[in-house]
């Protein structure tokens, strides 16, 4: 109850945002038509509140949100921070003259990339998010024109990808230092259990994948372990995980592939969120 009310709140208040004359603090009858599209939107179509609102808070970012390119969730904001954090510090023991080069795999929306970009130290890194959904590039790319004078001078560019594509790989990924991902992670059976609000609008591409939801993260690992040579105990790799049923492969497979350090991260609500290596 306590739910509804605050989002009926926050509908309420997009309509006395979007109004051209803000003269009267009372909705005219055509904000009341539309205060009711947007309650039918929500409740009949089940349409996400951040779909509707058009922008949803990561960092001190607002982040540009359109179907069906995935909402970025706090706990994907949690770990950027904390990440920003790490890097600040590995990097200023282990300085190079050249930027630093991170690529954001599956950006979806870019809220990762840009959120490091407008974190990180001014003018150090270069970021590539690429994602192989052409809508979300379209999204990440708005983002990027909407929020360029906050990225700290850090250069950031998005590309359509797939990250299956072993030539492009083989070409670009010796030229990083990092690769940061939040790959598809839900199991089959976890997918039929989510919610309508995720199911009917969220692209099924960036949630589901196979192996346990660990089809992708494996490719990174293998990826990675062959393309980008392991130069210092800064993270090589870092990536989004659901859980703790995913630590155990994932960490085997790090190993066998010769990673070091590895790591997992809980989040806020205590579960395992984030698994990284060097
Ligand atoms: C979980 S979403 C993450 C979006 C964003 N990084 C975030 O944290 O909100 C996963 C993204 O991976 C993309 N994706 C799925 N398969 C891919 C592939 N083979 N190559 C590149 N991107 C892929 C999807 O289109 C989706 O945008």
């Amino acid at each position: 109850m306590q739910l509804a009310k605050r989002q009926l709140a926050w509908l309420t208040e997009k309509i006395l945002a979007d109004r051209a004359n803000a003269g009267s603090s009372s909705l005219s009858d055509l904000e009341w038509r539309r205060l009711d599209d947007y309650i039918d939107q929500r409740t009949t179509h089940h349409k996400p509140l951040q779909y509707i609102l058009g922008t949803q808070p990561f960092y001190d970012l607002d982040i540009l949100t359109r179907p069906p390119t995935l909402i970025p969730r706090w706990e994907t904001e949690e770990w950027t921070a904390r990440l920003v954090d790490v890097l600040a510090v590995h990097w200023k023991q282990h300085k190079t003259k050249a930027r630093r080069r991170i690529l954001d795999v599956c950006t979806g929306s870019g809220c990762i990339g840009l959120g490091l970009a407008a974190h990180l130290a001014p003018a150090s890194t270069e970021i590539l998010g690429v994602d192989i959904a052409p809508e979300a590039v379209d999204l990440a790319r708005a983002n990027l024109a909407r929020l360029r004078a906050q990225l700290n001078n850090n250069d950031v560019q998005f590309e359509c990808q797939d990250i299956y594509d072993t030539r492009w790989l083989a070409r670009h990924l010796p030229t990083f230092d990092l690769v940061v991902a939040n790959p598809p992670y839900v199991t089959h059976d976890e997918y039929a259990a989510l919610d309508p609000d995720v199911k009917l609008w969220e692209d099924r591409r960036a949630l589901v994948a196979d192996q346990q939801g660990t089809h992708l993260h494996r490719h990174l690992i293998r990826s990675v372990a062959q393309h980008i040579p392991s130069a210092s105990p800064s993270p090589r790799l870092v990536m989004e995980i659901g859980g703790e049923h995913q630590v155990s492969p994932l960490s085997t497979c790090l190993e066998t592939h010769g990673f070091e350090n590895i790591q997992v991260w809980n989040d806020l609500a205590g579960r395992a969120r984030v698994i990284l290596a060097s």
